[in-house]
């Protein structure tokens, strides 16, 4: 599909969209007595950026395309300029993972923006615009309550403000020791005792997850490593091999297998024909129940692994509420769609699964192998939570107007400070435009549901691991982290149960379906790291690690 085909059909389905509504809103539908119909009629009461007049919605979408555009097509050099295309997959992601050299990574990290955040800004600006016309189109006040309207929660943002208070005890511990053992690698110079981390040196582009650290933040460094990129391409892994052990994972659990067509259809590698491709990762539901397909620039990374069974897990949902209305044919909100095939990957990481794939030798029941899986889930997991919620608060403060159009860059660092205890390698201005560096803004995907996903799939986790007879909270010789629901039926049955509904009902009663529960809640995550917690406790006691960061330090001068 060409980015000009995808602008027409885009325009075509808008008209469409149009005509239904004004039919659906001729119809008293809230006086329906049938909760189902009454339901459907419902959500089709809302139209969404269809509302805009269509010279304003072409105007929307070319700005969207435009930005996409730029992100996907930005090239940078190397440190040495021996090479100047150097695309994020694979190369500047490998680089930010594997380097330990500063000046490579803040050369990076540098480039990058320039080449991506930098362009859009005023494009941005316009676009921001366009998002609030459509809300008020729609009777909302802005583009933020046209963007939580799918979650139907009253408080929505102050549950969020709650989950996030619950878990910066645990985020600030995680925050030192990584700071601390960061500080003995690259010295005092590079890295301070009690100020924020430099972003470039978190082993990501944008620093939303530490795993790659592992080498670095290991508690002990001695025993096993359970990144077993190595093993997997010692043992010749490809792409397709990736995507066919994780199909494997979700029928052992009686989840329905992946279709011909998603095996003919999928893009699982990287086109090397020189064809320009959004590489950023997506699923895709042709909604006739057989054609779905994923479209993965993958590399042979347990990174990628994970990835790939986050994308199954949205094809999986397809498949699994192909029988429902077409308006219910989504997740019971967007955060259940991206915690499916993470939950599953839950199981796929421990030691005891990939020793059962074979990608790790024998593991003896060794407390400190033990601890070192647990950090990397960790890196990945908690690390991961400060940057979900920032990517929205920082949208949601700019579609509201609490963030002036003239502080974009300078209130993303505030936050970036505040929440993550990160700073840029050199400070930064409101000439340059860091959010558009990270696929979701300038591809205009909402953010919050990685946040409600990364504290739903421990509770789905928990229950289904308890439904498996894998984890029992009275009993500490089988821990919520050991868990692998591989093979059981039971457990699969309780999450496909859940995944039937898509939206038919609110997500409320979908939740209580998996879990007995009806509201988010961090319990399960701060069970399932309970005993890293403890770890990392005496561990920055005995180091007399600060806990925290000061904040005094500018990050961004508002210079125009
Ligand atoms: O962006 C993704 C994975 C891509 C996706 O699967 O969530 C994808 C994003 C997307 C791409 C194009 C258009 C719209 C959304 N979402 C889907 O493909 C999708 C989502 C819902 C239903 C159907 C498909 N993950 C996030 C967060 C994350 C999640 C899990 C682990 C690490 C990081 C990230 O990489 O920052
Ligand atoms: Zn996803």
């Amino acid at each position: 599909m060409t980015s000009a085909g995808m602008l027409a059909s885009r325009l075509e389905y808008a008209r469409f969209e149009k005509d239904r509504w004004k039919q659906v809103t001729q119809v008293d539908w809230k006086s329906i007595k049938d909760e189902n119909v009454k339901r459907q009629f419902k959500v089709l009461s809302k139209l969404g950026t269809a509302a805009l007049p269509e010279d304003r919605l072409e105007k929307y979408d070319q700005l969207q395309s435009g930005m996409e555009r730029t992100y996907s097509t930005a090239r940078v050099c190397n440190l040495n300029g021996t090479s100047c295309d150097l695309s994020l997959e694979p190369d500047l992601s490998e680089i930010m993972a594997n380097s330990r050299d500063p000046e490579e990574l803040e050369h990076v990290w540098l480039a990058w923006r320039e080449n991506t955040g930098k362009k859009m800004r005023n494009s941005y600006k316009e676009f921001v615009e366009l998002i609030n016309e459509a809300a008020e189109l729609n009777g909302f006040s802005d583009g933020t309550e046209l963007w939580l309207d799918v979650y139907d929660t009253a408080d929505f943002q102050s549950q969020i403000a709650r989950l996030w208070d619950q878990l910066t005890p645990l985020y600030e511990q995680l925050h030192a020791y990584v700071r601390g053992r960061l500080r003995q690698h690259y010295g005092e110079e590079v890295v301070s005792r009690d100020g924020p981390i430099p972003a470039h040196l978190l082993g990501n582009m944008w620093s939303q997850s530490w795993g790659n650290l592992l080498d670095i933040c290991k508690p002990y460094p001695e025993k096993a490593s359970v990144d077993v990129t190595p093993q997997m391409k010692a043992q010749g892994y490809t792409p397709l091999k990736m995507f066919q052990m994780s199909d494997e994972f979700f029928t052992s659990l009686g989840l329905i297998p992946m279709t011909p067509e998603f095996w003919n259809r999928s893009i699982l590698e990287k086109p090397d024909d020189g064809r320009e491709l959004v590489c950023h990762a997506s699923a895709w539901d042709f909604y006739d129940g057989k054609d779905v397909r994923i479209k993965q620039c993958t590399v042979v990374t347990l990174e990628d692994l994970i990835t790939a069974h986050h994308e199954m897990g949205h094809i999986e949902y397809f498949l699994q509420y192909a029988g429902q209305p077409q308006v219910f044919k989504t997740g019971a909100n967007p955060g259940f769609h991206e915690a499916v095939g993470d939950t599953l990957a839950l199981s796929v990481a421990t030691p005891k699964h990939l020793k059962k794939i074979g990608l790790l030798e024998e593991v003896i029941n060794d407390p400190e192998v033990d601890m070192n899986f647990l950090m990397s889930v960790a890196l990945d997991k908690i690390a991961f939570l400060p940057f979900g919620y920032v990517m929205d608060k920082w949208r949601w403060g700019v579609f509201s107007g609490d963030i002036s159009e003239d502080d974009l860059n300078c209130e993303w660092w505030k936050l970036r400070l505040g929440l993550q205890g990160i700073e840029p390698p050199q400070v930064r201005s409101e000439m340059d435009f860091d959010p558009g560096a990270k696929y979701h803004i300038p591809g205009n995907v909402p953010y919050i549901r990685y946040f409600v996903s990364f504290i739903i799939q421990f509770q789905f986790h928990k229950a289904l691991c308890i439904t498996a007879n894998q984890y029992d909270p009275n009993d500490r010789a089988r821990p919520l982290h050991q868990c692998d629901i591989y093979n059981n039926k039971e457990a699969g049955k309780k999450l496909a149960k859940m995944l039937s509904m898509g939206a038919s009902k609110p997500w409320p009663d979908a939740m209580e379906a998996i879990t007995g529960q009806r509201e988010m809640d961090a319990t399960a995550l701060r069970d399932y790291f309970q005993p890293l917690e403890d770890w990392l406790k005496r561990e920055n006691q005995e180091n007399q690690e600060i806990i925290g960061w000061k904040t005094d330090e500018p990050v961004c001068t508002r210079e125009p």
